[in-house]
């Protein structure tokens, strides 16, 4: 699979750590950076990886800073971007699964690098589940008030 991932300096071993393991895994990997650890701010590199997954040279992406807080929040200004941000294995599938999700975010700070790599492959295992979720993941992508009365 094209897997394009970007992080913050927060996240620079872990990135380091998911490349070399994707890369084994058989992945062709896009290292958006950064590749140096001097501090640079979450937006530049989530934008970046937003545009990479958008464009479709990427099929999904990973998204990675000290919490995955605000890297997450950047790549959702895309709207062609859903990303998820995990800790958990459940919450990857779930992801996929419901959500479609084509980006998923993790904090490098409160995730160690064998959840992450639980997590990452989870998501790059798991299928949509289509169905519900279409209708659902499709208003996602017009968003609108609609009655929530029932
Ligand atoms: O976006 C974040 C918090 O929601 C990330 O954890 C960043 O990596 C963090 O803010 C960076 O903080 P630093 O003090 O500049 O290392």
């Amino acid at each position: 699979m094209r897997i394009a991932i970007a992080s913050d300096h927060a996240a620079l071993d872990m990135k380091a750590a998911l490349v070399d393991w994707l890369q084994e895994a058989g992945h062709e990997v896009s290292d958006l950076g950064p590749m140096t650890a001097d501090s640079v701010d979450y937006p530049d590199f989530g934008y970046k990886l937003a545009e990479e997954v958008a464009s479709g040279r990427a099929e999904r992406g990973v998204a990675l800073c000290g919490s995955g807080i605000g890297i997450s929040m950047a790549v959702n200004r895309n709207p062609a971007c859903r990303c998820a941000l995990v800790s958990e294995g459940l919450s990857a599938k779930l992801a996929r699964e419901h959500n479609d999700a084509n980006v998923i975010a993790m904090g490098a700070r409160l995730v160690g690098i064998e959840i992450a790599k639980d997590c990452l492959d989870v998501f790059l295992k798991t299928p949509f589940g289509g169905d519900r979720h279409q209708r659902r993941v499709d208003k996602l992508s017009a968003p609108q008030v609609e009655g929530t009365s029932a």
